[in-house]
């Protein structure tokens, strides 16, 4: 099913941003608000290896993780709507998922200054194998370097300073004004 056969309303919505700044918690919140269903790539991928994401890097690397990564999403993005998808941070390094998501999909980016992102680390460091054995200043290379692969979305959401149900209240009233504007006869 093509974009162009989909309601606005219809389609999926998903999340990007870099690891930490909230897709999986922000996900959940704005699936409850929209009495969607919320899938997460990660744990789809998890669930596929039966082990958590650290463990397919030790064990399977990371070229098998992102070839998941890419089916999953390439999967659930053509035969799924009306879900709430939060991406893996690095999921948008491959143009292919990029470019389905952004013509099969609404495309949220969630984004976080690195001054508020570094405080986070130790709540994070635990789960994401990319960040493992980097110092300080490896992680602000990787951040500034993934940015520009975010930039393609279409919209956006500076979390900075917000808390997890005020960034989902964000999207819900954003998403509900193009609904209205765009389908207004729904
Ligand atoms: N807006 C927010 N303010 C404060 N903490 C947040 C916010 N969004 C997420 N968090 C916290 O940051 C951590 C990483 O969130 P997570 O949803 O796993 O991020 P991601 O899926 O983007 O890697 C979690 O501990 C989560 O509770
Ligand atoms: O940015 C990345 O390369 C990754 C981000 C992770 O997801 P989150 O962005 O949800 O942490 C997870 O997919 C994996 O650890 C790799
Ligand atoms: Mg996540």
């Amino acid at each position: 099913m093509g974009m162009n056969d989909l309601a606005l309303r219809e389609m999926n919505i998903v999340l990007i941003g870099f690891m930490g700044v909230g897709k999986t918690t922000i996900g959940k919140a704005v699936a409850k608000k929209l009495y969607r269903d919320f899938l997460d790539i990660d744990e789809e991928i998890e669930k596929e290896f039966q082990m958590p994401t650290t463990k397919i890097f030790q064990e399977i690397g990371e070229k098998q993780f992102r070839k998941k990564e890419k089916e999953t999403i390439i999967n659930l993005c053509t035969n799924q709507r009306l879900k709430v998808i939060s991406l893996g941070g690095g999921a948008f390094l491959q143009e292919e998922i990029r470019n389905l998501c952004l013509s099969n999909c609404i495309v949220f980016f969630l984004d976080l200054s690195w001054e508020s992102w570094k405080d986070r680390v130790s709540m994070i460091i635990d789960s994401r194998p990319v960040l493992q054995g980097k110092n300080s200043e490896e992680m602000k290379d990787l951040f500034d370097e993934r940015q520009p692969i975010y930039e393609d979305h279409h919209s956006k959401v500076l979390t900075d300073n917000l808390d997890v149900d005020e960034v989902a209240s964000f999207i819900v009233d954003s998403l509900k004004t193009a609904w209205d504007i765009y389908e207004p006869n729904h």
